[in-house]
């Protein structure tokens, strides 16, 4: 690290040794406080185990860079009372108006510092500017997965039920089957259909979109992003094998969901990681709609259940005889097609699980 007492041999002004180390302290400091502000917040706020670990990386790595400064001359450099910034203040900074909003003020005021500690850095030492870089690229992968499950909690009811249906023998059974699970009050439904042709399948789709339109029942398309933009469903649910968050995005555009299949703990972090919006775990039961060789099952369920809060529904052979097993493990939210598709009375068997999922108590 350059000598302070050198900094003028670079040709800087007189001034500069003191303005400097007055803004690099004043900087770390924002860029801390900040931070912490954010880890609060998904911590004791959230109880999110994965997104505080993934706060802390970055805590860690400014903290790291930081202590190649030394402290003292930063510390001795400090003026609050001299500080004209102090007494130069918005009324907007005394009041948030939610939790996004807190939020996104404190990721601007750490990118800022960040920022600000890179520019200055490069006065001083070129790989220190750099370290603050890479922070700040940090940051902003952060703020997407943050603000993301913020979002997504709210969008998706702490129990929730989510039905996949195909397309069904004809388009008018299919729309009253829907019409069915829109009384019902099901969450979301999810057009999963690998066999029909497209053109079929986008009628099925735009079907789907009337009777869901202006109700609290959302609609998504499985693995088809195309048929999904020209049917304005709410979103699209991928697999591992298939598009990726981001390219379903730029598909899609903003503001749509994205849902991705998830069969291990660490796949479930790598979607918070991608900015999935919410993430399907399983399989945890044998199903009749799909047939697997290996499943994670509860124990899975509650892996993640015990460190992430992006919303995760549990998927897999899920019926009212087994829900209680779900929701013993901290998931109170399902995807389900066969318990519902086939039942007699399908309103009835999706009430039974949700009273299951907020009661806890077992429903056979
Ligand atoms: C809610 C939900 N979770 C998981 C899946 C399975 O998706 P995928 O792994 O892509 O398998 P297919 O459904 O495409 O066979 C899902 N569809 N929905
Ligand atoms: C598509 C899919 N992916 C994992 S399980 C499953 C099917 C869910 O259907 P069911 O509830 O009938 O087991
Ligand atoms: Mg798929």
């Amino acid at each position: 690290m350059t000598d302070p007492d050198n900094l003028n041999d670079g040709g800087l002004p007189p001034t500069m040794d003191i303005s400097l180390w007055r803004t690099l302290d004043a900087s770390a400091n924002r860029a801390s406080e900040g931070l912490r502000v954010i880890e609060d917040y998904v911590r004791y706020g959230q109880n999110d185990v994965f997104l505080t670990t993934e706060l802390k990386t970055l805590r860690h790595q400014l903290d790291s860079t930081l202590q190649k400064f030394e402290r003292a001359p930063a510390i001795q450099s400090r003026d609050t009372f001299g500080d004209v910034g102090t007494s130069v203040q918005g009324k907007l900074e005394q009041t948030r108006s939610g939790w996004a909003d807190l939020l996104t003020a404190n990721f601007k005021r750490l990118q800022q510092a960040l920022r600000s500690l890179e520019e200055h850095a490069k006065l001083v030492d070129g790989e220190v500017a750099a370290s603050f870089e890479r922070g700040r690229y940090l940051s902003y992968s952060l703020e997407k997965m943050v603000m993301t499950t913020v979002a997504a909690s709210q969008l998706f009811p702490q129990v929730s039920i989510y039905v996949l249906i195909d397309g069904g023998d004809d388009g008018h059974s299919f729309d009253t089957f829907v019409a069915t699970l829109v009384d019902a009050e099901v969450d979301v439904i999810q057009l999963r259909d690998k066999k029909l042709d497209d053109r079929t399948l986008l009628a099925r789709a735009q079907s789907l979109r009337k009777r869901t339109a202006g109700t609290s029942t959302k609609m998504i398309l499985n693995d088809r992003a195309d048929l999904a933009k020209v049917s304005g469903a709410d979103g699209v649910h991928v697999g591992q094998e298939e598009l990726t968050v981001s390219q379903v995005r730029s598909v899609l555009g903003a503001g749509k969901l994205v849902g991705v299949s998830t069969h291990s703990i660490d796949q479930a972090r790598q979607a918070v990681r991608d900015g999935a919006d919410y993430i399907g775990i399983g399989p945890t039961f044998p199903s009749g709609t799909k047939n697997f060789e290996a499943f994670p099952g509860v124990e899975l369920l509650r892996e993640v259940a015990g460190e992430i809060t992006l919303p995760g529904f549990a998927i897999g052979g899920i019926d009212p005889s087994n829900i209680a097993e779900v929701a013993a493990v901290g998931i109170r939210r399902v995807a389900v097609a066969g318990s519902v598709t086939t039942a007699v009375d399908p309103g009835a068997v999706v009430q039974a699980m949700r009273t299951c999922l907020s009661t806890g108590s077992e429903n056979s």
